[in-house]
């Protein structure tokens, strides 16, 4: 890195501490100092800044505030505060909000400083190589949309359009497997591409089905740890004692029932990457043994009596609000800190409904191909349809109501009905119900009941109940005598 060419901009009220950081850094890089925010803003506007630090406590404009300005002024040059005493709230805000970069602690120390500077500098350099790059996927984005725009025109005038044809247009707008045009997404995506090449933590957060993983596969791929592993790890799905083994791995005899040493998931991320989904259910008795790993890169296997040192990148996803966990003593506030270097907010579909159409293609094509079919047209009813749902399931409901219309679909025409989009495990619209919680068996009875009203009476085959319900056509027979099913006197054939 050629670090001479950074400029560094410091603010602090107190004059000695000026002279004391302009004298320890400007060695390294160009270094400008004032002693009030004011004076600071006046400074940042005049010059060309990579990188700003400031102090909290100063007076009329705290060191926040001040970043608060600075961002509005240019968000891109990193924002480092230096901070003697906790308000952790604020901190917490500024942190999530991208309004710093990192806080450190005085007194500060110079090496630790000094290495920080180089982290925030080198994505400071990256943003830069990029911006070119975005400049031009920008403009290349701008004329796919005007492609599309036009596209979609055409499917109006002739509703049955080739889709062949449709499809080579969309798939300019894939990253890797994710599709999606939308401003806010593109956004995300951007932000993706610029962190992807960096060794920082990342933090997905957003709803469930939004993407989270995918994004998190496409952080490793973009990756210089591309041809190491990618490790995923479910935390809400394994009880504490089982997390541990997992990551960390155990030595013989380090519990009843360990007969062999064995490695955890952490050892085999090593180079690559590991990805910890469900966070927010990461046990509080093993956060600092997690912290350790972040920090150090170093663990202790279970059982063990030498330490284990790994280098793996660690991204993390929740779609619960980790802040409350931290202020309800759930999760470590420095744990916290660690995970959240680099927030990424994969937003709900719903928000986002400019996709659909590209994610219906994208979905109808995939299920097409694996179920042996040939779709030539979507309906514009169905588009409606799909465009006007709430999608409280997001990507994931949207894809498995296509695979469902797929299955159901008959000649080259793909249609949605409305009963598709019904949930069937909460739906209620079953004739002879009362609305009141039915027993477990009774709800799959009910269910079973709409499938086969639904494929006329059919069970087997690839028109029959069983391939809707996704489910063996003998285990369905089963159940179907089980219940005592039987099909009403004058029902269609
Ligand atoms: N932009 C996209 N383009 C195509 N498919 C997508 C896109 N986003 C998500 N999907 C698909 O939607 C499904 C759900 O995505 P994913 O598992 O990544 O979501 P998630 O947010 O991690 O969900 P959860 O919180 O429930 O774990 C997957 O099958 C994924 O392939």
């Amino acid at each position: 890195m050629e670090q001479k060419s950074y400029t560094i901009l410091y603010v602090d009220d107190e004059e000695i501490n000026l002279k004391f950081f302009a004298a320890t850094f400007s060695w390294e890089y160009h270094v400008l100092t004032a002693l009030s925010a004011e004076e600071g803003l006046t400074i940042f506007k005049e010059h060309e800044i990579d990188l700003v630090v400031a102090d909290q406590r100063m007076p009329g404009m705290s060191g926040v505030q001040f970043f608060e300005q600075i961002y509005q002024l240019n968000p891109e040059p990193a924002r480092i505060l230096l901070t003697g005493y906790g308000d952790l709230e604020t901190l917490v805000q500024a942190v999530n909000q991208g309004k710093i970069f990192h806080f450190f602690h005085k007194p500060w120390a110079e090496e630790e400083l000094q290495r920080l500077f180089e982290r925030a500098l080198q994505i400071r350099m990256l943003q830069r190589e990029n911006e070119r790059l975005i400049q031009h996927l920008q403009q290349t984005n701008e004329n796919l949309s005007r492609a599309l725009g036009e596209v979609e025109t055409l499917t109006t005038m002739l509703e049955e359009e080739n889709q062949l044809l449709r499809e080579e247009v969309n798939e300019s707008f894939n990253f890797d497997d994710m599709v999606s045009h939308s401003p806010v997404f593109q956004e995300v995506l951007h932000r993706t591409a610029r962190v992807a090449v960096t060794d920082a933590t990342v933090l997905i957060t957003g709803e469930t089905g939004t993407g989270k993983e995918l994004l998190a596969r496409a952080v490793h791929r973009l990756s210089h740890r591309r041809q190491k592993p990618f490790i995923k790890i479910n935390c809400a799905a394994l009880p504490a004692q089982l997390i541990e083994s997992e990551l960390f791995g155990h030595e013989k005899g380090a519990f009843t029932g360990a007969t062999s040493a064995r490695p955890g998931r952490f050892e085999l991320a090593h180079q690559g990457t590991i990805f910890l989904d469900e966070i927010g259910d990461f046990p509080l008795e093993l956060q600092a043994k997690l912290l350790r790993v972040l920090q150090e890169g170093e663990f202790d296997r279970l059982g063990a009596t030498r330490t284990t040192k790994v280098d793996v990148r660690v991204i993390t996803a929740t779609h619960v609000d980790l802040n409350a966990a931290v202020q309800q003593g759930r999760f470590r506030a420095d744990l916290f800190y660690r995970l959240n270097v680099f927030p990424l907010h994969t937003p709900p579909l719903r928000d986002r409904k400019e996709d659909i159409p590209l994610l219906v293609r994208h979905f109808v094509k995939k299920y097409a191909v694996k179920n042996g079919k040939v779709i030539r047209r979507i309906s514009k009813k169905t588009y409606q349809l799909l465009e006007a749902h709430h999608w409280p399931g997001n990507i994931r409901e949207l894809e498995n109501v296509i695979e469902r219309g797929i299955i159901m679909s008959k000649g080259d025409k793909f249609k949605v009905d409305d009963w598709l989009l019904e949930d069937p495990a909460r739906s209620r619209k079953t004739p002879g119900e009362s609305g009141a919680i039915e027993s477990l068996e009774e709800n799959e009875r009910i269910h079973i009941l709409r499938a086969l009203q639904q494929t006329n009476w059919r069970v087997t085959g690839d028109q029959g109940a069983a391939r809707l319900l996704l489910i063996n056509e003998r285990t369905l027979q089963s159940r179907i005598r089980k219940l005592q099913i039987r099909r009403p006197n004058g029902a269609d054939d």
